[in-house]
């Protein structure tokens, strides 16, 4: 099953890293194809305009409804399909999480639509919504110039995730949220050389002893979790000793 990625931006070129590196090669082995589209495609004036002030006054200026619209006629059509997964990334949308991105990776269809200025007009987020399955999500709680950086985050964290990406899926397992990590922070990562600037590899790490290693391992994802992301923890966890 290969995945389309469709992109609705008014600088489509952000999207042209997606040739790079493991995204490139999922293009090349036909896991995804990518499609970015320039909004003003879908403009009839001179200036081929996407904005216009806002209704009911205020800074700034918000993205028109009409270009938005013959663009989903062309590039999604004209009749619902639930199937079709249409994401607003935006401050004022919901956390995009690990297990959102997990649920992502079996769509067939993505498409991102990219906003700018103060925003879309809300109609447009309406008309999609009485169509396809539309997320609006957010990356953080923090304000960029637009939807496309996010686009490509959310991208990256889908598509390795599209069975077959990763060259090695058992590497997924132990990731930070991952399942296999009951969703905790992974834990601290070592590799040779054993000593390095006066520091040293954790003793346990070395021992080859498993038993010791896996319990090491889950008191630090523990211990990170705990510090860092309290959000993540339940009574299950408890406090590492
Ligand atoms: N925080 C997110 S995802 C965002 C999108 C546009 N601006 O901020």
């Amino acid at each position: 099953m290969t995945m389309r990625l469709d992109y609705l931006s008014i600088f489509p070129a952000y999207f042209d890293v997606l040739d790079i590196s493991l995204l490139g090669k999922a293009a090349v082995n036909g896991l995804v194809e990518v499609h970015a589209h320039d909004l003003r495609d879908w403009t009839h004036d001179r200036h081929r305009t996407v904005d216009d002030t806002p209704c009911g006054g205020g800074a700034g200026m918000v993205m028109k409804p009409d270009p938005w619209g013959e663009a989903f006629d062309e590039i999604i059509g004209t009749e619902p399909d639930s199937s079709v997964h249409v994401i607003f990334p935006s401050p004022s949308g919901a956390p995009f999480t690990q297990s959102a991105a997990q649920e992502l990776s079996s769509a067939v269809r993505i498409v991102f639509c990219c906003g700018r200025y103060e925003g879309i007009d809300h109609r447009v987020i309406d008309y999609a919504r009485s169509m396809w399955t539309v997320h609006e999500v957010s990356l953080g709680d923090y304000v960029l110039n637009g939807g496309e950086v996010a686009a490509l985050a959310i991208t990256e964290a889908v598509v390795r995730l599209v069975p077959g990406f990763m060259g090695n899926p058992e590497s997924l397992a132990e990731e930070s949220f991952s399942a296999g990590q009951d969703g905790l922070l992974e834990y601290p990562l070592f590799t040779r050389p054993v000593s390095w600037r006066g520091l040293d590899v954790p003793e346990v790490l070395m021992s080859g002893h498993h038993g010791r290693i896996a319990k090491w391992r889950r008191d630090e994802s523990v211990r990170l979790t705990c510090e860092r992301r309290p959000d993540l923890t339940d009574s299950d966890f408890g406090v590492p000793h």
